[in-house]
Protein backbone atom coordinates (compact mmCIF):
# COMPACT_ATOMS: atom_id res chain seq x y z
CA UNK A 1 0.00 0.00 0.00
CA UNK A 2 1.44 3.20 -1.24
CA UNK A 3 0.99 6.53 1.32
CA UNK A 4 2.26 9.69 1.18
CA UNK A 5 3.31 12.50 3.42
CA UNK A 6 0.29 13.77 4.64
CA UNK A 7 -1.53 10.43 4.91
CA UNK A 8 1.84 9.43 7.16
CA UNK A 9 2.00 12.75 9.29
CA UNK A 10 -2.00 11.72 9.47
CA UNK A 11 -1.17 8.43 11.47
CA UNK A 12 0.93 10.50 13.43
CA UNK A 13 -1.50 11.85 16.32
CA UNK A 14 -1.38 14.70 18.55
CA UNK A 15 -1.68 12.13 21.77
CA UNK A 16 0.99 11.32 23.99
CA UNK A 17 2.74 7.61 23.44
CA UNK A 18 5.72 8.26 25.98
CA UNK A 19 6.91 11.11 27.81
CA UNK A 20 10.46 10.98 29.77
CA UNK A 21 10.32 13.98 32.44
CA UNK A 22 14.18 14.76 33.94
CA UNK A 23 14.51 10.79 34.25
CA UNK A 24 18.02 10.25 35.11
CA UNK A 25 19.91 7.05 35.78
CA UNK A 26 22.49 6.10 37.70
CA UNK A 27 23.98 2.25 38.15
CA UNK A 28 25.09 0.80 40.85
CA UNK A 29 28.76 1.41 40.55
CA UNK A 30 27.99 5.23 39.86
CA UNK A 31 27.78 5.94 36.02
CA UNK A 32 24.91 8.32 35.34
CA UNK A 33 23.61 6.44 32.32
CA UNK A 34 21.36 9.53 32.20
CA UNK A 35 21.20 12.65 33.38
CA UNK A 36 17.84 14.78 33.17
CA UNK A 37 16.12 13.64 30.02
CA UNK A 38 13.13 15.01 28.77
CA UNK A 39 11.37 13.67 25.74
CA UNK A 40 7.67 13.48 24.42
CA UNK A 41 7.05 10.88 21.86
CA UNK A 42 3.59 11.52 19.84
CA UNK A 43 1.48 8.00 19.37
CA UNK A 44 2.12 6.94 15.46
CA UNK A 45 5.62 8.39 15.01
CA UNK A 46 8.72 6.62 14.10
CA UNK A 47 11.66 7.93 16.30
CA UNK A 48 15.36 6.93 16.30
CA UNK A 49 17.56 6.88 19.45
CA UNK A 50 21.45 7.85 17.60
CA UNK A 51 24.23 8.22 19.56
CA UNK A 52 27.79 6.73 20.32
CA UNK A 53 28.10 3.72 22.25
CA UNK A 54 27.38 4.00 26.04
CA UNK A 55 25.23 6.94 25.79
CA UNK A 56 22.42 5.90 27.30
CA UNK A 57 19.91 4.79 24.29
CA UNK A 58 19.23 1.37 25.35
CA UNK A 59 18.77 2.26 29.29
CA UNK A 60 16.28 4.72 27.67
CA UNK A 61 14.24 1.84 25.89
CA UNK A 62 14.82 -0.65 28.95
CA UNK A 63 13.33 2.36 31.67
CA UNK A 64 10.27 3.11 29.09
CA UNK A 65 9.73 -0.79 29.02
CA UNK A 66 9.88 -0.73 32.56
CA UNK A 67 13.02 -3.49 32.57
CA UNK A 68 14.45 -1.09 34.93
CA UNK A 69 13.58 1.94 36.64
CA UNK A 70 14.89 5.52 36.84
CA UNK A 71 16.58 6.85 39.50
CA UNK A 72 14.82 10.03 39.61
CA UNK A 73 12.28 11.77 37.68
CA UNK A 74 9.16 10.45 35.48
CA UNK A 75 7.70 8.00 32.57
CA UNK A 76 4.50 7.57 31.15
CA UNK A 77 3.53 5.35 28.65
CA UNK A 78 0.00 5.74 26.68
CA UNK A 79 -0.95 8.63 29.49
CA UNK A 80 0.11 5.30 32.56
CA UNK A 81 2.80 5.06 34.66
CA UNK A 82 5.11 1.93 33.91
CA UNK A 83 3.91 0.05 36.66
CA UNK A 84 0.30 -0.11 35.49
CA UNK A 85 1.49 -0.44 31.82
CA UNK A 86 2.88 -3.84 32.75
CA UNK A 87 -0.60 -4.71 34.17
CA UNK A 88 -1.55 -4.80 30.11
CA UNK A 89 0.15 -7.13 28.57
CA UNK A 90 0.46 -6.72 24.93
CA UNK A 91 0.07 -3.09 24.61
CA UNK A 92 3.86 -2.68 24.34
CA UNK A 93 6.66 -4.97 22.82
CA UNK A 94 10.30 -5.23 22.40
CA UNK A 95 12.51 -6.17 20.18
CA UNK A 96 16.09 -7.09 21.18
CA UNK A 97 19.41 -7.64 19.22
CA UNK A 98 19.23 -11.29 19.89
CA UNK A 99 16.17 -12.44 18.74
CA UNK A 100 15.36 -14.01 22.24
CA UNK A 101 13.22 -17.42 20.53
CA UNK A 102 12.61 -20.40 22.81
CA UNK A 103 14.56 -23.25 21.46
CA UNK A 104 12.13 -25.96 22.20
CA UNK A 105 9.24 -24.58 20.91
CA UNK A 106 8.11 -24.15 17.06
CA UNK A 107 8.32 -20.69 15.18
CA UNK A 108 4.25 -20.51 15.25
CA UNK A 109 4.91 -21.40 19.14
CA UNK A 110 7.35 -18.91 19.75
CA UNK A 111 5.07 -16.00 17.93
CA UNK A 112 2.04 -17.12 19.64
CA UNK A 113 3.38 -16.72 23.49
CA UNK A 114 2.28 -13.51 24.04
CA UNK A 115 -0.83 -14.31 23.57
CA UNK A 116 -0.60 -17.17 25.34
CA UNK A 117 0.12 -14.70 28.18
CA UNK A 118 -2.48 -12.93 27.37
CA UNK A 119 -4.67 -16.19 28.03
CA UNK A 120 -6.26 -15.60 24.38
CA UNK A 121 -7.54 -19.28 23.40
CA UNK A 122 -5.92 -21.71 21.42
CA UNK A 123 -7.83 -21.56 18.31
CA UNK A 124 -7.44 -17.58 17.90
CA UNK A 125 -3.57 -17.72 19.27
CA UNK A 126 -3.01 -20.14 16.34
CA UNK A 127 -4.90 -18.20 13.67
CA UNK A 128 -3.25 -14.94 14.78
CA UNK A 129 0.03 -16.06 15.04
CA UNK A 130 -0.59 -17.47 11.16
CA UNK A 131 -1.12 -14.50 10.30
CA UNK A 132 1.80 -12.92 11.48
CA UNK A 133 3.92 -15.24 9.84
CA UNK A 134 2.40 -14.17 6.70
CA UNK A 135 3.16 -11.31 7.00
CA UNK A 136 6.92 -11.33 7.71
CA UNK A 137 6.74 -13.82 4.62
CA UNK A 138 7.53 -16.85 7.21
CA UNK A 139 4.31 -18.51 6.94
CA UNK A 140 6.26 -21.68 5.55
CA UNK A 141 8.54 -22.51 8.26
CA UNK A 142 5.53 -22.31 11.14
CA UNK A 143 6.54 -26.02 12.33
CA UNK A 144 10.27 -25.65 12.34
CA UNK A 145 12.39 -24.81 15.28
CA UNK A 146 14.52 -21.83 15.86
CA UNK A 147 17.67 -23.10 14.68
CA UNK A 148 16.45 -24.47 11.66
CA UNK A 149 16.51 -20.55 10.44
CA UNK A 150 18.89 -18.19 9.29
CA UNK A 151 19.57 -14.77 11.51
CA UNK A 152 17.17 -13.08 9.30
CA UNK A 153 14.44 -14.99 9.51
CA UNK A 154 14.80 -15.31 13.57
CA UNK A 155 14.97 -11.75 13.32
CA UNK A 156 11.94 -11.62 11.42
CA UNK A 157 10.19 -14.20 14.09
CA UNK A 158 11.06 -12.05 16.60
CA UNK A 159 9.56 -8.90 14.83
CA UNK A 160 6.25 -10.90 14.83
CA UNK A 161 5.67 -12.19 18.00
CA UNK A 162 6.39 -8.53 19.34
CA UNK A 163 3.58 -7.64 16.86
CA UNK A 164 1.05 -10.55 17.26
CA UNK A 165 -0.86 -9.02 20.30
CA UNK A 166 -0.97 -5.55 17.76
CA UNK A 167 0.51 -3.32 20.30
CA UNK A 168 0.39 0.40 20.51
CA UNK A 169 4.36 1.14 21.41
CA UNK A 170 6.73 -1.54 20.07
CA UNK A 171 10.59 -0.53 20.79
CA UNK A 172 13.88 -2.28 18.92
CA UNK A 173 17.21 -2.34 20.88
CA UNK A 174 19.40 -2.46 17.48
CA UNK A 175 17.94 -5.29 16.18
CA UNK A 176 19.59 -5.24 12.92
CA UNK A 177 23.36 -4.71 14.24
CA UNK A 178 24.24 -8.43 13.96
CA UNK A 179 22.99 -9.18 10.25
CA UNK A 180 24.43 -8.74 6.63
CA UNK A 181 23.27 -5.33 4.61
CA UNK A 182 21.53 -7.58 2.47
CA UNK A 183 18.96 -8.79 5.32
CA UNK A 184 19.66 -5.59 7.12
CA UNK A 185 18.08 -3.68 4.26
CA UNK A 186 15.06 -5.97 3.81
CA UNK A 187 13.91 -6.12 7.04
CA UNK A 188 13.42 -2.02 7.22
CA UNK A 189 11.35 -2.07 3.90
CA UNK A 190 9.35 -5.01 5.97
CA UNK A 191 9.80 -3.22 9.43
CA UNK A 192 8.41 0.35 7.25
CA UNK A 193 5.36 -1.89 6.31
CA UNK A 194 4.30 -3.21 9.19
CA UNK A 195 4.69 0.29 10.94
CA UNK A 196 2.19 1.54 7.81
CA UNK A 197 -0.14 -1.30 8.38
CA UNK A 198 -0.67 -1.14 12.42
CA UNK A 199 0.61 2.53 12.89
CA UNK A 200 1.99 1.52 16.40
CA UNK A 201 4.59 3.97 18.08
CA UNK A 202 8.10 3.02 17.52
CA UNK A 203 10.84 3.60 19.34
CA UNK A 204 14.54 2.36 17.64
CA UNK A 205 17.76 2.21 18.75
CA UNK A 206 20.63 2.03 16.57
CA UNK A 207 23.89 3.81 16.36
CA UNK A 208 23.70 3.34 12.32
CA UNK A 209 23.66 7.37 11.19
CA UNK A 210 21.92 6.11 7.71
CA UNK A 211 19.31 3.62 9.13
CA UNK A 212 18.18 6.35 11.54
CA UNK A 213 17.43 8.31 9.03
CA UNK A 214 16.06 6.28 6.49
CA UNK A 215 13.57 4.53 8.67
CA UNK A 216 12.36 7.43 11.30
CA UNK A 217 10.02 10.46 11.57
CA UNK A 218 12.68 11.99 14.20
CA UNK A 219 15.86 11.28 15.24
CA UNK A 220 16.63 12.13 18.68
CA UNK A 221 20.55 12.41 18.94
CA UNK A 222 22.23 11.62 22.34
CA UNK A 223 25.56 12.21 24.01
CA UNK A 224 27.93 10.52 26.52
CA UNK A 225 29.19 11.15 29.57
CA UNK A 226 26.43 11.79 31.24
CA UNK A 227 24.15 10.07 28.97
CA UNK A 228 22.02 12.68 27.61
CA UNK A 229 19.52 13.98 24.50
CA UNK A 230 22.07 16.55 22.33
CA UNK A 231 19.32 17.96 19.92
CA UNK A 232 16.60 15.97 17.71
CA UNK A 233 16.53 15.79 13.63
CA UNK A 234 12.89 15.97 11.36
CA UNK A 235 12.92 13.95 8.76
CA UNK A 236 9.92 15.09 6.70
CA UNK A 237 10.68 13.07 3.68
CA UNK A 238 7.66 11.28 2.06
CA UNK A 239 7.39 7.43 3.14
CA UNK A 240 6.83 4.95 1.63
CA UNK A 241 10.74 5.28 1.25
CA UNK A 242 13.24 3.77 -1.35
CA UNK A 243 16.49 3.09 -1.00
CA UNK A 244 17.73 5.23 -3.55
CA UNK A 245 15.68 8.39 -1.73
CA UNK A 246 18.99 8.18 0.48
CA UNK A 247 20.89 10.50 -2.52
CA UNK A 248 18.06 13.02 -2.45
CA UNK A 249 19.09 16.49 -0.76
CA UNK A 250 16.86 15.88 2.16
CA UNK A 251 18.54 12.94 3.22
CA UNK A 252 21.94 13.67 2.40
CA UNK A 253 21.54 16.70 4.36
CA UNK A 254 20.20 15.46 7.45
CA UNK A 255 22.69 12.63 7.25
CA UNK A 256 25.36 14.97 6.95
CA UNK A 257 23.73 16.82 10.14
CA UNK A 258 23.86 13.81 11.93
CA UNK A 259 27.28 12.81 11.08
CA UNK A 260 28.89 16.04 12.36
CA UNK A 261 26.75 15.85 15.63
CA UNK A 262 28.33 12.05 16.24
CA UNK A 263 31.90 13.62 15.46
CA UNK A 264 31.72 16.64 17.64
N1 LIG B 1 23.66 -2.80 34.27
C1 LIG B 1 24.58 -1.83 34.25
N2 LIG B 1 25.40 -1.63 35.31
C2 LIG B 1 26.33 -0.64 35.30
N3 LIG B 1 26.54 0.20 34.26
C3 LIG B 1 25.75 0.03 33.18
C4 LIG B 1 24.75 -0.99 33.11
N4 LIG B 1 24.13 -0.92 31.90
C5 LIG B 1 24.70 0.09 31.25
N5 LIG B 1 25.68 0.66 32.00
C6 LIG B 1 26.50 1.82 31.63
O1 LIG B 1 25.61 2.91 31.38
C7 LIG B 1 26.04 3.66 30.24
C8 LIG B 1 24.93 3.66 29.20
O2 LIG B 1 24.72 2.34 28.73
P1 LIG B 1 23.68 1.97 27.59
O3 LIG B 1 23.80 0.50 27.34
O4 LIG B 1 22.36 2.51 27.93
O5 LIG B 1 24.28 2.79 26.34
P2 LIG B 1 24.01 2.59 24.78
O6 LIG B 1 24.00 3.96 24.20
O7 LIG B 1 22.81 1.76 24.56
O8 LIG B 1 25.31 1.81 24.34
P3 LIG B 1 25.52 0.71 23.16
O9 LIG B 1 25.26 1.43 21.87
O10 LIG B 1 26.95 0.31 23.33
O11 LIG B 1 24.55 -0.40 23.42
C9 LIG B 1 27.34 3.01 29.78
O12 LIG B 1 28.41 3.71 30.33
C10 LIG B 1 27.26 1.61 30.32
O13 LIG B 1 28.54 1.08 30.56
Amino acid sequence: MAINVSEVSSMIGQRVAVSLRDVSKQYTGGTWALQGVNMTVREGEFISLLGPSGCGKSTVLRTVAGLQTATAGSVEILGSSVNAIKERPGEIAFVFQEPTLMPWRSVLANVGLPLELMGVPRVERRERSLQMLEMVGLQSVANKLPRQLSGGMKMRVSIARALVSKPKLLMLDEPFAALDEITRQRLHEELLKLWERFGMTVLFVTHNVFEAVYLSSRVIVMQSNPGRIRTELKVSAAYPRKRDMLSDSEFSSTIAQAIKLLEE
